[in-house]
């Protein structure tokens, strides 16, 4: 191994910027970036994702359309590349067979553990590990579903400028404009999206992405049931909308729902699905990256229970006042993120509204 020099950091910043909008296409497999480039020309040759549905994988895509033209370049690359049989070729073969003499890595892969570096430096490529903050947080679904069996969690939520999440009796007040397309492009770069039975029942959010050139992109639709079970009314058990509806159960809980509709049953207490089950079990659904958008109550037992990697809090312009659902029973909601760990990581104008990103400080690789 050797240094990184501020060109490789370009290439490894540009692939990353290439790979996410390709996030929630590659379950179950992460949305991988390579760029394969002509070092003396600072050139880019070829570049390839993942493509949708995990395979082919993109350092195999990238060097197949590199042809010929690989010898002798350098492979940027987001993820340790795989040396296993999988259900496709090992990516460490390709780059020995296609001459590439330098391969950059953004992040480790915990399934190949290092043991991909080890070859491709006993081919005699020399090979870089990055330990690139923006790779692994590219990976970081990828990561933790492989170290901690269970995805990378988002939780979105919109407060007015007086921290309220709504009116009482009245659901959440809607939110539009470049506030709703930030929204609707979290929600495609996600396997899933998850609320509460209770904002299933009060708001009957359909959960789709409507954006134009986003066709298709909406994620697997979860609705995590209490004791109460769920509405067999709202649009996301009852509706017909084509996209995918899976309700997480606890395991004694009676659920009334179409067959077109699957249960998912996890432990629990008192009707309420355990939260880390339901984690667990989404994660082996091949959920890498998982948006939750929580009313009040499930907001305050993920913040509780640990299980919120990033939580995305959007401001709007307008108040609300007395009759307003407050965004945490504990207090503002900035103090109780605060609490639970969570530090300010950036933020932007979305047009009258604003967004806040708190973050996890890193625990991964
Ligand atoms: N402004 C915004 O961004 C948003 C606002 N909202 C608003 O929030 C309100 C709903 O919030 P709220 O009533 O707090 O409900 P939530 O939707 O936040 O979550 C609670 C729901 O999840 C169920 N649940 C199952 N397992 C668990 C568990 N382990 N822990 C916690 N809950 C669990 C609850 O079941 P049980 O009933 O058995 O407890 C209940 O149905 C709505 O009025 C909606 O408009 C909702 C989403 C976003
Ligand atoms: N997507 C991706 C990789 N993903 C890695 O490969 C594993 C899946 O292998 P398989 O079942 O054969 O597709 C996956 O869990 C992850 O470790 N690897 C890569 O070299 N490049 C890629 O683009
Ligand atoms: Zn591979």
């Amino acid at each position: 191994m050797s240094g990184l020099s501020a060109e490789d950091r370009r290439w490894l910043d540009a692939a990353v910027r290439y790979a996410a909008p390709f996030a929630g296409t590659t379950a179950d497999n992460p949305a991988v970036a390579a760029l394969v480039v002509d070092p003396r020309m600072q050139a880019l040759v070829a570049r390839a994702v993942t493509a949708k549905g995990g395979r082919p994988h993109a350092e195999a895509e990238a060097i197949a359309k590199a042809g010929f033209e690989a010898a002798g370049c350098t492979l940027y690359v987001t993820l340790e590349p795989c040396h296993h049989w999988g259900r496709t070729p090992p990516c460490v073969d390709a780059i020995i067979r296609a001459g590439i003499m330098r391969v950059v890595i953004g992040a480790t892969d915990p399934k190949s553990a290092g043991g991909s570096m080890a070859q491709l430096e006993s081919a005699g490529i020399e090979t870089v590990l990055a330990r690139h903050a923006p790779s692994q947080a590219l990976h970081a679904g990828h990561i933790l579903r492989h170290l901690a069996n269970r995805p990378f969690v988002t939780a979105m939520l919109a407060v007015s400028a007086d921290g309220m999440i709504g009116r009482q009796g009245e659901g959440r007040a809607p939110v539009e404009g470049p506030a709703r397309t930030w929204i609707e492009i979290l929600r495609a770069r996600s396997d899933a999206v998850l609320v509460g039975a209770a904002t299933a029942r009060a708001d009957n959010p359909a959960l789709t992405v409507t954006l134009p050139g986003l066709p298709g992109r909406t994620p697997l639709r979860v609705v995590l049931a209490g004791a109460s079970g769920v509405d067999r009314k709202v649009n996301l058990i009852g509706g017909f909308s084509g996209y995918r509806t899976v309700i997480i159960a606890e395991t004694s809980t009676s659920i009334d729902a179409p067959v077109s509709v699957e249960t998912m049953r996890v432990t629990g207490k008192a009707g309420r699905p355990d939260l880390a089950a339901t984690l667990t079990s989404l994660a082996e659904r091949h959920i890498q990256n998982l948006l939750v958008e929580p009313g009040q109550r499930l907001a305050a037992a993920l913040l509780e229970a640990d299980l919120v990697d990033r939580f995305a809090l959007i401001t709007r312009a307008e108040t609300i006042g007395a009759d307003g659902v407050p965004a945490s029973a504990d207090g503002p909601i900035a103090d109780v993120l605060a609490a639970a760990g969570l530090v300010e990581a950036g933020g932007q104008a979305l047009g009258d509204d604003h967004l806040t990103l708190y973050e996890r400080p890193a625990r991964t690789d």
